[in-house]
């Protein structure tokens, strides 16, 4: 079980239900109240990536709208117009003190394509190391019926993977997960602490209320989607007062639903069981030796041959002289650019490419020894 204090990436997302307050409008108290929160996470030297719902909710406000439409178009531009004000809501919020915000739409493309997940993941990985607090919500005005994520719960949970988060936390309308749905079962109990992938879970959840998309299923979902990458979820209410530091102190606040696997564990298996290996490095005796002893980056200047057939984004492994598997990663170059540049000093990628392109060969976030 991870200590909260001891951890270093957080993803916090916030449900449209608890966002617009049912519906009012982007409710500015709790928006004042969650930033506070955020800011002191980050005092604290945790690093922050928000995923915020509310773009439609918030848009249909603006529009004067009271049903949320059916039309797909309609939607669409509801988001659209709402999303300009979660970003005003909390850049305003933020640089208050002192910190910026960064608006991140993500599609599904852009987390299942792998050359896409490498840029949406540096890019991320960057806006965390300049200190800036990137907030995330679905690319509702572009995306189809049959590819959206549909709920932000799911997102997030992919965002939590993307950056090789430690918490999940999913601040919503109600407590945490109780043992049947609390809008009609009064009798329904909080579960504070489970396995995210207890089977007895299942018959307890059911879907949204009215603003909502996702509801309970799709929370216990994406705690199981994170703890496949070693994260545990918090589903917590975002009314509880000071829930994002007390989480941190260690207090019981909501459902603590528990990844089985340490993170390494669970990227390595990530990396096996759902990417095929689509090529190979040779490296030198130097490059074995950085990437084992010390856990850095592959450079291209590292490497002796090139084979297979592989694009930016595929796995490829990485084997030492003696065709000794060490490690395997996601590569940043394909097949022919990978052959060109083997062996040569990052310094000459440009020239030998023609394009500024990536230093290393593998990133070293990309990379799992065997
Ligand atoms: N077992 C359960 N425990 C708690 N809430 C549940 C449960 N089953 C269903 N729900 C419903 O899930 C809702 C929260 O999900 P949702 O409306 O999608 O909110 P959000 O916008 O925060 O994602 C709650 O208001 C509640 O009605
Ligand atoms: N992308 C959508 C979020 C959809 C949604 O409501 O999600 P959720 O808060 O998880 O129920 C929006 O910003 O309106």
């Amino acid at each position: 079980m991870t200590e909260f204090a001891e951890t270093q990436r957080w993803v916090i997302k916030i449900g449209s239900a608890l966002l617009t307050a049912n519906g009012r409008g982007l409710w500015a108290d709790g928006l004042d109240a969650w930033v506070n929160q955020m800011v002191e996470l980050r005092r604290a030297g945790h690093e922050v990536v928000l995923v915020s719902s509310g773009a439609v909710a918030e848009g249909m406000t603006r529009l004067g709208w009271s049903r949320r439409p059916e039309e797909i178009h309609r939607l669409q531009a509801a988001a659209a117009v709402g999303q300009m004000g979660l970003v005003q809501a909390y850049e305003s919020r933020f640089s208050m003190h002192g910190l910026h915000t960064a608006q991140i739409l993500l599609g599904h493309d852009d987390i299942s394509a792998r050359d896409r997940y490498l840029n949406a993941r540096g890019a991320l990985q960057t806006l965390l190391e300049l200190g800036v607090i990137p907030v995330v919500n679905e690319n509702d005005t572009v995306v189809t019926d049959e590819i959206r994520f549909g709920d932000n719960d799911t997102l997030a949970a992919l965002v939590a993977n993307l950056v090789d988060a430690d918490v999940l936390v999913i601040l919503t309308d109600q407590k945490g997960l109780f043992t049947g749905d609390p809008r009609n079962n009064p009798d329904a109990e909080l579960i504070t602490e489970a396995d995210a992938s207890d089977s007895s879970l299942d018959g307890m959840v059911s879907g949204a209320g009215t603003l909502g998309r996702g509801g309970m299923i799709t929370k216990l979902r994406a705690a199981r989607l994170a703890a496949r990458a070693g994260a545990d979820t918090i589903i917590a209410s975002g009314t509880e007062d000071q829930v994002l530091p007390r989480l941190l102190r260690g207090e019981s606040v909501g459902t603590r639903l528990l990844a089985k696997q340490q993170k390494l564990a669970a990227r390595k298996q990530w990396l096996a069981g759902q990417l095929q290996l689509k090529g190979q490095l040779q490296l030198d005796a130097g490059a074995v030796k950085v990437l084992t002893a010390s856990g850095r980056s592959l450079l291209p200047v590292g490497v002796k041959a090139v084979s297979g057939n592989f694009r930016r984004g595929d796995l490829v492994s990485c084997v030492d002289a003696d065709g000794r598997e060490i490690a395997r990663g996601l590569v940043n170059y394909n097949v022919d650019e990978a052959r060109l540049l083997a062996g040569q000093p990052s310094a000459e990628i440009t020239r030998l490419l023609g394009y500024h392109g990536d230093e290393e060969l593998i990133h070293r976030d990309n990379l799992v020894l065997s």
